[in-house]
């Protein structure tokens, strides 16, 4: 594997891997953590802040190939997907593909992350690269802030906390909604490079764009044009000064859109989630809310998700159901489902994103 010598400047060293679709192969590595996070990537050695630490690589592709994929894509996948915006344009990193680049593999650390995304522009084209945002010591996963509020694993966390035997089905965190997380996208300018247009998320569909400049005494920034489609969200561009970086804002999060894709499955050690598929063709969709309470439904009686077709013709804007199983002895087991659907600003696409989360709340003796 061919190594670049660090150079000038961390910018320079992000240009140079980038261009060559290298990665710090020797300073970095893969570490399995659990089943809940995945994989991670950690320092191998120690970085200083502002130190360039990976590409997040993949494939560049337009908004509309990304929505088109999106369309066809497991939520596995989807979540691999990033959405940024660069000349007024949106566009995506598809890092779907499973190949050996380190950058993918970066999970999400919204309190204490030890590195920020920032766009950089490489022989005329964008790349979403890692800096460290403080000094990093060698065996630290490297994180960053995927922004929003609402990600999945997120909440999942409190459901793991708060989920017990006692848990009634009042006390079931809601679905994390997309459609109120917070993009936040924060400038690093440069002696080369002006900052350019933050890069929108294209499901932001509710949010605001808000630009914030944070002292950047010698970059000249740009206001962040509205999405069309925000409105109750609020991007947040910050520029911060950084003497030797020409790079430009990236937004946190790997899109919200692969997020409205996804599934989640929460402490269910025996029900293995299911994926709803994406309605592409979604226009008129009405609101609908089904509420089963299911005293007496056996798990066998559970309703499956409804069809696609099912779901062109109706939004199943929530779901709740409990079940109970019956396990013998006196014994039953109950079952939450919880079953939401998201649209977001694709809603102008005609689609429609319904999740389906089943979560086992409780088990009840
Ligand atoms: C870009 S991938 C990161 C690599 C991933 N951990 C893997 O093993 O492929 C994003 C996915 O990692 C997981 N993830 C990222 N940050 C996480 C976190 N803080 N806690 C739990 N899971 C996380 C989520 O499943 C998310 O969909």
């Amino acid at each position: 594997m061919a190594t670049i010598r660090r150079r000038n400047t961390p910018l320079k060293d992000a240009i140079a891997h980038a261009t060559r679709a290298i990665d710090k192969a020797r300073e970095l590595e893969v570490k399995y953590i659990n089943s809940f996070k995945g994989r991670g990537l950690f320092a191998k050695v120690p970085y200083q802040k502002g130190d360039f630490i990976v590409e997040y690589r993949g494939e560049l592709i337009s908004s509309q190939e990304s929505e088109r994929r999106r369309g066809i894509y497991h939520s596995k996948c989807t979540v691999f997907m990033f959405d940024f915006c660069w000349k007024e344009r949106m566009w995506c990193i598809d890092a779907a593909q499973e190949d050996d680049s380190l950058g993918r593999l970066v999970n999400d650390d919204h309190i204490y992350p030890n590195c920020k995304m920032k766009r950089v522009i490489a022989e005329g084209k964008p790349h979403l690269c890692l800096f460290a945002l403080r000094d990093i010591k060698a065996g630290e996963e490297i994180t960053y802030d995927y922004g929003g509020s609402d990600w999945p694993w997120r909440k999942q966390a409190k459901v793991q906390e708060t989920a017990s035997d006692t848990l009634s089905s009042e006390e079931v965190p809601q679905s994390p909604s997309p459609s109120k997380m917070q993009a936040k996208v924060q400038n690093t300018a440069a002696d080369t490079m002006s900052s350019e247009e933050v890069p929108q998320s294209p499901s932001f569909s509710e949010m605001q764009a808000k630009t914030q400049e944070t002292g950047a005494d010698t970059l000249s920034s740009e206001e962040v044009p509205q999405s069309p489609s925000v409105s109750e969200m609020q991007a947040k561009t910050q520029e911060t000064g950084a003497n030797t970086l020409s790079s430009e804002e990236v937004p946190q999060s790997p899109s919200l859109s692969h997020m409205q894709a996804k599934t989640q499955e929460t402490s269910a050690d025996t029900l293995s989630s299911e994926e709803v598929p994406q309605s592409p063709s979604v226009s008129e969709v009405q609101a609908k809310t089904q509420e089963t309470g299911a005293d007496t439904l056996s798990s066998e009686e559970v309703p499956q998700s409804p069809s696609l077709s099912h779901m062109q013709r109706m939004w199943m804007y929530m779901r709740t159901m409990t079940v109970e199983q019956h396990v013998g002895q006196g014994h039953k087991r109950v079952w939450m489902y919880l079953t939401t659907a998201s649209m977001g600003q694709h809603v102008s696409h005609k689609s429609v994103w319904l999740n389906v989360i089943r979560l086992k709340m409780a088990r009840l003796h």
